[in-house]
């Protein structure tokens, strides 16, 4: 179970990860521009971790969580899984990665083929990538039913005979069945009842500590992500704002983006509700075809400042482990800066005292 980032190993590492859809208008389908859903995002996943991924509908989390799957064919960046850069790897030459990642969707009724049982919904992958047996293929296929708290005599029925809960548990049997390291959690409780929400979550948290399995678990749901992630990171309109360890994200967001974020989560104890310092959002979240110069936030942000219009902040290390885009972290020396500075200054007071201390030199 993943404890540590400073001890951890890094199984994801995106870098600069671009993902921009052409727009074609007009009667010869001319390119006129780009939707920059991703729009050079970088982070690490750690080996055991799970790195929530949150921010407003439409901010391009689905987008980023399929893009480093290679689901789609990336505009820039690079993506490192397991060891395997695959960034710019050929659709036909993923294949033999896919096993290592999966993906569990938001709509488990939309993303199981209605015409088929369970039994051949969860072999699918294994059909593909095996050469088990039939015997064998069936026994692994009750074997995953189990493990996800599926009725094995029910593996001869179709999609539609499940409840909602019920469904998502095959979706992830099946993103189970190739026995992967990383699994991509697009808004995987969004579309079931409150009630089986948190079943589901315990069961992506069991089957984990199980598994040692590694997230990017994609929510809207701040709460939710508080609960599982040990990470969290905050996209804005194709860029990730902030990036930190969870206790710190939620209890000192440093983005003025985050720290509006999380004064909209309802606060059930009354006290705290009515101490809660609330940043109300003014304006519409700008087209990503369309971003504003500089930050990308700076038509909404309540903490504005000229050079905000102008440039857009860079993405950096403020404290260890806490990463922010935000100019009013600008001053702030990072720690891998602090490092650097103490290392030189030891470098020169040490070529200091050997120039002093030449032999047969006089001082
Ligand atoms: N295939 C596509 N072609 C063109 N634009 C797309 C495509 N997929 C997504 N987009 C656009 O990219 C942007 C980001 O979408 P995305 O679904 O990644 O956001 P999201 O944060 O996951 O939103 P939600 O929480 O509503 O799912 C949106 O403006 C969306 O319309």
């Amino acid at each position: 179970m993943f404890d540590d980032t400073k001890s951890a190993t890094k199984l994801v590492e995106v870098n600069n990860l671009k993902m921009h859809f052409p727009i074609h208008t007009g009667l010869f389908r001319r390119h006129t521009g780009d939707v920059k859903a991703v729009d050079g995002v970088s982070f690490d996943i750690f080996e055991g971790e799970t790195l929530g991924l949150v921010g407003e509908s439409g901010c391009g989390k689905s987008t980023c969580g399929r893009a480093v799957l290679r689901l789609y064919d990336i505009t820039d960046g690079s993506i490192v899984v397991d060891g395997d850069s695959i960034g710019d790897v050929a659709q036909k030459d993923l294949r033999g990665k896919r096993p290592t990642m999966q993906m569990v969707f938001q709509d488990p009724q939309a993303s199981l083929n209605p015409r088929m049982t369970v039994q051949a919904i969860i072999q699918e992958p294994l059909d593909e990538h095996t050469s088990l047996s039939k015997e064998e293929k069936r026994e692994k296929v009750l074997a995953l039913m189990d493990q996800v708290g599926l009725n094995r005599k029910f593996s001869g029925r179709y999609p539609h005979a499940f409840s909602g809960g019920q469904r998502q548990r095959i979706g992830i049997a099946r993103a189970l069945a190739l026995n992967p390291k990383f699994i991509v959690c697009d808004e995987p409780i969004a579309a079931l009842d409150v009630s089986i929400q948190a079943q589901v979550v315990n069961l992506l948290e069991d089957l984990q500590k199980e598994f040692g399995l590694t997230y990017l678990f994609i929510s809207h749901d701040l709460s939710m992500v508080r609960h599982i992630a040990t990470r969290v990171a905050v996209m804005y309109l194709g860029k990730i704002v902030e990036l930190a360890p969870r206790e710190e994200l939620y209890a000192e967001p440093l983005h003025p983006y985050t720290k509006a974020l999380l004064s909209a989560v309802p606060e059930p104890d009354p006290e705290l509700h009515d101490k809660m310092e609330r940043t109300i959002l003014t304006g519409d979240v700008p087209s990503p075809s369309n971003p504003p110069k500089g930050c990308n936030f700076c038509t909404r942000c309540p903490a504005v400042m000229d050079i905000c219009k102008q440039i857009d902040p860079e993405y950096r290390e403020v404290l260890p482990g806490r990463f922010v885009a935000c100019h009013h972290y600008n001053d702030v020396t990072t720690s891998a800066e602090q490092t650097a500075a103490s290392e030189a200054s030891d470098r020169q007071s040490l070529s200091n005292t050997n120039t002093k201390n030449q032999p047969g030199e006089s001082s």
